[in-house]
């Protein structure tokens, strides 16, 4: 990529521009003149504590200080890593208007692989990824360069069945689409905004639920009754699921369902191939979550296609722009960027059916849109919404890691029809699932193994060897996904993300001086801020306790109003959170203060939640005591959920360990608040000052303020989403022992 000076163009003499990155000024030259004033009031802080630990009041208050200290180192560490998304902030824009006068002198546009992963029917009803399908095969792309292909790894019929009516289905749908010109291309965006009227669009939509129907009976059934299977290859695929056919055990099946060379859709146009691979399973080998089905897709695609891009999908982030494509080809067709090292163009993980306030921050805002703009070689790889080249996964952009067969090699040229036995043995072949043993696959070949954010890992791995990257964020969603409308499962979700960031973090590659070798100074310290993610849980925990518990026995760990020192806490506090602010409004898309809110609320419950828990099981991991898999989302609507959801109601109901910390921390603010009033008001009114419980009484009034839904799930709900009371009980108990613990001691 073009290095981030002021705005850089990427026209040459011999082509119109394909893309240009600016370098927003005003807002760098804010950003570093606030991070130096902040950078001097952080050292004042340790100064602060160092001075009351050599000299502590009470035995207590050197405790205090002590766990102080601690949260506030995290909190600098935080603080100086989160810096590198700050100094460079970059806008990026794409003229695709412009491609195709360009890729017509380079021999027209690349072959594009599509890989969309699904792991459960059950969790990911396969209507759903039937959508997320049908919206990438409508690409405005030529279609006999696109191959879509579909990773099951739930190994379930009922979602092959889906993709073999999909098949059909999209003979009808993709001339559809083209004609109207639709910028909707799943069948469910476009139905839902309810275009009725012309006897054309009722047919299709007629179709199409009918589609849907079969579909929902099948999977309600789990079985493909014989009435349903109009062909006999269909019979003769489905007939591979014998009694031995598990989830977890099962041979490889790969099914062409569409193949470019002969199938046309119903106005006589080529239709793209779209191909379904679930990979070989057995019990005793292990096999890598997604990033396994990745590396199986990618060999598979090898062998039939080997397109030189590919774009990553998961199974719920349907195509919102049929011009996609065309807009990462900006950059990575682009003749005058430095194509050798541009490894991969991502978007943002963009989300629908978020309700107003985003509650749970659904939208995850910072991570997913403000973060990316300021990396300086370009996003880390979120998973999905993608667009690599595949050259590279093969080692660093300097020096190829040839594979151990030259047929997938990204230089290779598949040869003859996608559907000739040999292309298909040795496809099946490569979809073993003992192949990858003694070969370089998920270390230095392919997506990288290790860990439950692959996503996080496989891009912090490709960066280190060199491959950039670049942030593409048009104003109209590439893509949209669906995020948790539960908070157990965004909870569950992000211990999963926890877990996965420590993983990196404990490993070679997550040493920041690895990264900060390989990549420089930023790009290391943005990395180390998201593998080092879950340590908020420390500075979290011990503010959402430790003053509140003081608090309660009525001691002052806080500079009392008149010190100067009061200042300095009042504006490390303010700073921070009037700058978050400040990113947040100026990201654009819904930006309102209430989302911003809910959005720090967040994250204070999801330090002393999910951060802190994923913690511990990564410790127990390490030690051997537990294990743990990738613990799929559900992408299931539960209408009275969705209700709730929209109302912005919070929807406790599981009895979960993280729900009794929560409560706990709630409790303990409220309880600390009241006490510490009354004491404040009995000193003053006996001629004392309160003036050292100040803060403490503030921080605690921010608790209370943050906790309100939580108290209304456990004292004013009624219905399934209140806290459950057991939970209550188990966390009022935890508050009175930790209180009279303490008072004791
Ligand atoms: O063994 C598995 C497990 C998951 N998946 C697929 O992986 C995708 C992501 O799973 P999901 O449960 O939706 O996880 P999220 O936490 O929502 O996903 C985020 O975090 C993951 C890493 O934990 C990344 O892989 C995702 O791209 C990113 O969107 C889905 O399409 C799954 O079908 C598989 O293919 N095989
Ligand atoms: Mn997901």
């Amino acid at each position: 990529m073009v290095a981030p000076r002021s705005s850089i163009a990427s026209a040459t003499a011999n082509h119109p521009p394909l893309n240009s990155r600016k370098l927003l000024r005003r807002r760098a030259v804010l950003n570093r003149a606030f991070a130096l004033t902040y950078a001097c009031a952080i050292p004042a802080l340790f100064y602060h504590h160092v001075k009351t630990l050599l000299h502590p009041a009470t035995a207590a208050n050197a405790v205090a200080t002590l766990l102080l200290l601690l949260a506030d180192v995290v909190l600098a560490f935080m603080w100086i890593t989160s810096q590198s998304f700050r100094l460079y902030p970059t806008r990026n824009e794409e003229f695709p208007e412009n491609l195709e006068k360009v890729v017509a002198g380079t021999g027209g546009f690349p072959a594009l692989d599509v890989f969309i992963c699904t792991a459960d029917p059950n969790k990911e009803p396969p209507m759903g990824v039937v959508n997320t399908t049908l919206s990438v095969m409508a690409y405005e792309y030529p279609a006999e360069k696109l191959s879509v292909y579909v990773s099951d790894d739930g190994g379930s019929e009922l979602t092959l069945f889906a993709f073999m009516e999909a098949a059909r289905f999209a003979s009808h749908w993709l001339p559809f689409c083209s004609k109207r010109n639709l910028m909707d291309r799943s069948p469910e965006a476009y139905f839902a905004s309810n275009r009725c009227g012309g006897t054309e669009i009722d047919k299709i939509k007629m179709m199409y639920e009918s589609m849907k129907e079969r579909v929902k009976h099948v999977v309600e059934k789990g079985k493909v009754a014989e009435e349903y299977i109009i062909e006999d290859r269909e019979r003769r695929a489905l007939s591979k699921w014998t009694d031995e056919f598990t989830h977890q055990n099962h041979p490889a099946v790969i099914e062409v369902l569409l193949d470019n060379s002969k199938d046309r859709d119903i106005t006589g146009n080529v239709m793209p191939n779209l191909i379904y691979l679930s990979r070989e399973k057995s019990k005793n080998v292990s096999h890598h979550f997604k990033a396994g089905a990745l590396n199986a897709l990618l060999r598979v695609s090898a062998i039939i296609t080997n397109a030189p891009i590919i774009l990553t999908l998961d199974c719920d982030m349907c195509s919102n722009d049929p011009k996609t494509p065309r807009r990462a080809l900006c950059y990575l067709a682009d003749p005058s960027t430095n194509q050798s090292q541009l490894g991969y163009v991502q978007f943002p993980q963009r989300f629908q059916g978020i309700n107003e306030g985003d509650i749970y921050c659904g939208d995850f805002k910072r991570l997913f849109q403000i973060n990316p703009t300021g990396m300086k070689n370009g996003p880390n790889y979120y998973g999905t919404g993608c667009f690599f080249r595949r050259r590279s996964f093969f080692g660093a952009p300097s020096a190829m890691v040839p594979p151990e067969i030259p047929q997938l090699s990204p230089k290779h040229c598949p040869k003859g029809l996608i559907q000739s036995e040999r292309t298909l043995a040795l496809a099946q072949t490569v979809a073993a699932c003992k192949y990858e043993h003694n070969t370089n696959w998920g270390h230095m070949v392919g997506f990288r193994y290790g860990s439950l954010v692959e996503d996080y890992y496989t891009g912090l791995k490709l960066q280190c060897e060199g491959w950039r990257s670049v942030f593409c964020h048009p104003e109209r969603a590439a893509f949209l996904g669906n995020a948790p409308i539960c908070l157990i499962d965004v909870l569950n979700q992000n211990k999963r993300w926890a877990i996965g960031l420590l993983e990196v973090a404990f490993s070679k590659f997550g040493l920041i001086t690895y990264g900060i070798q390989s990549m420089g100074l930023l790009m290391g310290l943005s990395y180390a801020q998201y593998s080092f993610w879950p340590m908020w849980s420390v500075p979290i925990t011990v503010y959402a306790f430790l003053p509140q518990i003081a608090l309660l026995n009525g001691l002052s760990i806080f500079p009392k109003v008149s010190e100067p020192c009061f200042l300095l806490y009042i504006f490390l506090f303010l700073g921070a959170y009037a700058q978050d602010l400040a990113d947040f409004i100026l990201a654009g898309h819904n930006n309102t203060l209430r989302r911003w809110w809910n959005d720090q609320r967040m994250c204070l419950i999801r330090g002393v939640t999910c951060y802190a828990f994923g913690t511990i099981e990564y410790t127990l991991k390490s030690l051997g005591i537990t294990a743990h898999g990738f613990n799929v989302t559900s992408k299931v609507l539960d209408d009275e959920q969705s209700k709730k959801y929209d109302k912005g109601v919070f929807e406790f109901g599981a009895v979960s360990p993280m729900f009794m910390v929560l409560a706990a921390a709630a409790i303990i603010n409220l309880v600390s608040l009241v006490q510490g009033l009354m004491v404040a008001i009995v000193r003053r009114s006996g001629g004392g000052d309160a003036e050292g419980l100040v803060l403490q009484i503030l921080l605690a009034g921010f608790g209370v303020v943050n906790s309100w839904p939580i108290y209304e799930a456990m004292f004013m709900r009624s219905d399934k989403g209140r806290m459950p009371t057991k939970v209550t009980l188990v966390s009022a108990f935890v508050v009175s022992v930790l209180y009279t613990g303490v008072s004791l001691a």
